[in-house]
């Protein structure tokens, strides 16, 4: 039986005071204070414990998660289902839903699509990875050129519902994802969130619509990770990711893959190469170097073992995005119904670059020389953080099936890019005037 002397069940620490207890008053106070005290952290457990049930079913199942509505209506309706009318002159149009429409090569791919009589409706979620002001302004253009944007995220599955349920979709180009290799480290649950839970969102919206769409989308040239035979060809071997964001794309490759085996969903993954040009993204090194150098701030130049200088295939989005429309219009039916697959459907992979490498110090002097403005640079060894020492794609296969054929080399593309950035952001920086 516990006595009065419990307290030395209490470890006491030589040197301190012992409470006394003989005053009854007092000892059933201790006894009070200690069972609230009890229940009350009995009851924070429960509470901590419903949460992460909480948080873990929505993890898993996207249905539980809450995204604010800010979609809907009839107006809503009706400014999707005309941005996906397909101009009356075109032949065997399509009618397209643009995820990542607000972004670098969304925006750019739903401008030609309208420009050429498809029906384009964006989807972007507006996150702030990087400036979203840059996303609304691409927003405006793709507005001003009769295109709606929908504001929502690829895992919101009753919005993708609904879409599809105001338009029935032929295509689908996914170019929604969380971009850049080496913030993977910083924030890695972003790129499960987009580049896995997403797709997957997406990909069980697509397998049940009627009928099923074409699904486009973008892979990277990450996957090739550690691969050292160049240049990289479809067939390589891709199980030497990297990074983490390079691991996403690569398990999209077989996710996708699965929807197309088991659904019958046609597939096409682009790898893209370093995608670069106007209306760019403000985390990659042309754009940050050409910030940087306006600004008369350093950059930092990365170099590999034995002081080797990276190499990138960098691609022009305009090269890129005919590409995306040749892989749209090649892309063959999706065979399944009622989520049942009924025939074999198409699974491709392309890689989409420029299949001739530059240096970043190139890169570099380039941009050099269309800023007229000499560079700070600071050459560091490449950071063991999910960076590759060099890209280059084999495009043969892209060359054949899809008629791609880039035109742009780094030095024409870049001086768009700075013809653009310098119109963008002004024409002064650093107190200088540059034209
Ligand atoms: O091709 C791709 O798949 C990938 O291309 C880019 O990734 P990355 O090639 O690393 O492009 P940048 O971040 O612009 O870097 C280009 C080169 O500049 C180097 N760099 C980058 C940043 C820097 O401060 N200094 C520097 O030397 C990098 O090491 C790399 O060699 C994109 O950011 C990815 O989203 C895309 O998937």
């Amino acid at each position: 039986m516990r006595s009065i002397e419990d307290h030395d069940l209490f470890p006491s620490t030589p040197g301190k005071v012992k409470i006394e207890r003989t005053n009854m008053l007092n000892r059933q106070f201790y006894r009070c204070f200690a069972s609230t005290s009890t229940m009350f952290v009995w009851a924070l457990f429960l509470i901590a414990l419903t949460a992460s049930y909480l948080s873990f079913q929505s993890f898993v199942d996207p249905k539980n998660r809450h995204y604010p509505i800010s979609w809907g209506g009839l107006n809503w309706e009706k400014q999707v289902r005309t941005s996906a009318q397909i101009r009356e002159s075109r032949q065997r149009g399509m009618s397209v839903l643009v995820t990542g429409a607000a972004g670098f090569v969304g925006s750019h791919v739903s401008l030609a699509l309208k420009k050429r009589g498809d029906g384009v409706v964006g989807l972007d979620n507006f996150n702030d990875y990087y400036d979203p002001s840059l996303k609304r302004a691409r927003k405006s253009l793709l507005n001003e050129n009769g295109i709606f944007v929908v504001e929502g995220d690829i895992n919101d599955a009753r919005l993708l519902a609904k879409l599809f349920d105001v338009v029935a979709f032929s295509h689908v180009m996914h170019l929604a994802a969380q971009a850049g290799v080496r913030y993977a480290m910083k924030n890695p649950g972003s790129y499960i969130h987009s580049n896995i839970a997403g797709l997957v969102t997406l990909l069980e919206t697509c397998k049940a619509a009627v009928p099923q769409p074409s699904f486009v989308w973008a892979s990277s040239s990450s996957v090739y990770g550690l691969n050292e035979k160049v240049p990289f060809s479809e067939s390589d071997q891709t199980d030497q990711p990297a990074s983490l964001y390079a691991a996403t794309k690569k398990s999209g490759e077989e996710i996708t893959h699965t929807y197309n085996h088991i659904y019958g969903l046609s597939v096409t993954g682009l790898r893209f190469f370093t995608v670069y040009g106007p209306w760019g993204r403000p985390d990659m090194a042309y754009f940050s170097f050409t910030r940087n150098i306006l600004q008369g701030k350093p950059i930092t130049v990365y170099r590999g073992k034995n002081r080797a200088d990276l190499a990138r295939d960098f691609t022009f989005i305009d090269d890129i995005v005919k590409g995306c429309l040749g892989s749209l219009d090649t892309s063959g039916k999706s065979t399944g119904t009622g989520g049942k697959k009924r025939g074999p459907a198409p699974y491709r992979i392309f890689n989409l670059g420029n299949t001739s490498p530059v240096t970043v110090p190139t890169l570099v002097s380039i941009l050099e020389r269309h800023l007229k403005v000499k560079a700070k640079k600071n050459f560091v060894d490449m950071p063991g953080n999910g960076d590759v020492p060099f890209t280059h794609a084999n495009i043969s296969l892209a060359r054949s099936e899809l008629g791609y054929k880039p035109s742009t080399d780094l030095q024409t593309g870049l001086k768009k890019f700075v013809k653009w950035y310098l119109s963008y952001y002004g024409y002064h920086h650093n107190g200088k005037s540059v034209n």
